[in-house]
């Protein structure tokens, strides 16, 4: 049965309008592939594929559309290619580079989609993504998989959860001083070796600067004891820079290995219900340097004995020093040979003087890479479920029967059921991105006058008094007491893509947020917006006289007339939104 009438028959004669559709493909990786398969079968009109990444030999095994001789090409481009001699209609465009990247995608490259598939790895994106489509108001398809489990979450921007709506699990994180004096697992030395000694040693950024922070120790003489690990190494890091000869894995070696080691021994209080470390296993060590090159062993992945392991530690480390001093920014990648294996190395020097097992190429790979092994077959089914729930998209009309029929996919523990599915979920009331109503502004910002905006907000939103408007990184730009900047040009406070929140004097409507779109001789265009009601009553808050207490008003130094206003709470939670600016009373 030729295609078309195949899908006409899975979901009736609206499936025509699959054809229509315009629609963007975030990640051309795991899930991105299988995707892009689902959606040719399916004849959408126009798919258009981003992804940042070039092909690496570790994708082949799943990542289908891609073959040895693709490695080091461009994801999109070469699944696109790929795909060529599939039997399709669909029109396919390829995208290489960040969707971070406001220069290459600004907000009106995403308002052209009709729906979003999100076939990501990472949380920053999919926040992100997430951000953008409920600005857009654009359904977002959002997927994803770690081993044999994996989901899929069909987003209605304000009328579902959206994905900032449920915290999101912290990648999980040691206490430093077990990292940095005490460890007693292979993962205390892996992590170590990668974020402490690896970025130390041949990061960019000047490592002098950087501050130890003694409160994460339990011991003022640990906390002394590592200000000055640190402050060696960034001279050993000149060494590095400037010099370069084989003295210098010595010179590391005895550093790190011996010296820092000897020093932790001295803090007695450290070792009263713990083993000591003892340089017993790595005694031998100058006997190992002796010939050493940049050439690897062939059985250094082993990592099964001392020679393996120095010898890997020698041969990195120069490889690694060849490239710092061709001014390479070097990172950690566990497809990065160099970078694998000194990590790899380093950490396995460690665990000898620690008494804690040492861990082979593999594992190290899987413990450094934080990777869970991808599988192809959730992958597949991941993404079938992903493009199976946005026909919801074609066969309703409006968003709200869209959520009625849609679901919320997921693995299953249980035995007797692969997958299960609930219904889509009311968003979150205190989600940091979908509490608050969001839309563009369209305006020309050199010829409209901070007033005009004013105005113009009051009457199409009929606020009942006055509004302060303000910028998302917390500059008051107006209100009721700061009138001076009325007449001035917008240009003076604002560029395009700042997002401006408007907050109603009257206390009466909810906070609102409005994305930046500067267009040239351009009236202010501002969008239809459903505004709630302010959920929390001002009354509520009257008797807090310390209200100000956690925000500043400084001068900003480009505009004097700027009152800035800087919040003091610092709420650092990685996965977790920023805090929205509604939470603080103004
Ligand atoms: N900001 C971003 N912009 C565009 N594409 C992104 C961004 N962040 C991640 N991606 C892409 O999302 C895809 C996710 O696919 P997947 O989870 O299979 O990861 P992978 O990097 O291909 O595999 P692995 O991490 O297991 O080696 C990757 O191709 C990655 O390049
Ligand atoms: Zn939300």
């Amino acid at each position: 049965m030729a295609v078309d009438s195949y899908i006409k028959k899975m979901f009736g004669e609206k499936s025509s309008q699959f054809a229509d559709a315009k629609v963007l493909l975030v990640g051309a990786g795991g899930i991105g592939c299988e995707l892009l398969k689902d959606l040719i079968m399916m004849n959408i009109g126009e798919i258009h594929v981003l992804d940042l990444d070039t092909i690496d030999l570790s994708n082949l095994n799943r990542q289908f559309l891609f073959r040895h001789k693709d490695i080091k090409q461009s994801k999109s481009k070469t699944a696109i290619a790929a795909v060529e001699f599939f039997n399709y209609k669909s029109k396919l465009y390829a995208y290489h580079g960040s969707v971070l990247d406001t220069n290459l995608f600004p907000l009106s490259f995403f308002k052209q989609f009709n729906i979003i598939y999100n076939a990501l790895d990472n949380l920053e994106a999919r926040f992100y993504m997430n951000r953008m489509c409920l600005y857009l108001n654009i359904p977002l398809y959002e997927s994803g998989t770690t081993g044999l489990k994996g989901q899929v979450q069909p987003i209605y921007p304000y009328l579902t959860e959206c994905f900032s709506c449920v915290p999101k699990e912290t990648p999980k994180t040691f206490p430093v001083c077990t990292i940095r004096s005490t460890p007693s697992k292979p993962v205390h030395c892996i992590t170590w070796a990668k974020d402490f000694l690896f970025s130390q040693l041949f990061s960019n950024e000047d490592t002098n600067t950087q501050e130890i922070d003694a409160s994460e120790f339990t011991n003022e003489e640990e906390a002394e004891a590592s200000k000055k690990e640190v402050n060696e190494l960034a001279d050993l890091k000149k060494i590095i820079a400037n010099e370069g000869d084989n003295e210098i894995v010595i010179k590391i070696f005895e550093k790190i290995f011996i010296a820092d080691i000897e020093r932790l021994l001295k803090i007695e209080e450290l070792w009263k219900s713990r083993e000591k470390p003892s340089f017993e296993q790595i005694k031998d060590y100058d006997h190992f340097f002796k010939d050493i090159n940049k050439e690897y062993l062939t059985t250094c992945k082993d990592q099964s004995t001392l020679e393996e392991i120095l010898k890997t530690f020698a041969s990195s480390l120069l490889r690694l020093t060849d490239r710092f001093k061709n001014n390479e920014n070097i990172e950690f990648d566990k497809d990065d040979e160099d970078t694998l294996f000194f990590v790899m190395s380093a950490s396995n020097i460690r665990s000898l003087i620690f008494n804690i097992p040492t861990k082979n190429e593999f594992d190290v790979k899987q413990i450094a890479g934080n990777i869970i092994p991808a599988v192809a077959t959730t992958n597949a089914i991941m993404a079938g479920f992903s493009a199976l729930s946005s026909v919801n998209y074609f066969l309703e009309n409006d968003n709200i029967n869209r959520v009625v029929k849609s679901k919320m996919v997921f693995d299953s523990s249980s035995t007797d059921k692969v997958v299960n599915s609930s219904k889509l979920i009311k968003p979150n009331p205190s989600c940091s991105a979908c509490s608050i109503v969001k839309g563009i502004i369209t305006i020309d910002l050199s010829s409209t006058t901070l007033g005009q905006l004013r105005d113009k907000l009051i009457e199409k939103y009929n606020y009942g008094d006055d509004v302060e408007i303000m910028t998302l990184d917390s500059r008051l730009l107006y209100d009721f007491d700061l009138e001076d900047n009325l007449e001035e040009k917008l240009t003076n406070f604002i560029n395009d893509q700042t997002v401006l929140l408007i907050n109603d004097s009257d206390e009466k409507f909810d906070l609102i947020e409005l994305y930046v779109l500067n267009s040239q001789n351009s009236e202010i265009i501002l969008p239809e917006l459903n505004i709630p009601l302010k959920k929390i009553k001002p009354s509520e808050n009257e008797n807090d006289e310390n209200d100000d207490d956690d925000k500043l008003l400084v001068d900003n130094e480009e505009n004097n007339d700027i009152k800035v206003t800087v919040s003091l709470d610092d709420d650092d939670d990685l996965v977790e939104e920023q805090p929205p600016m509604k939470k603080r009373k103004f």
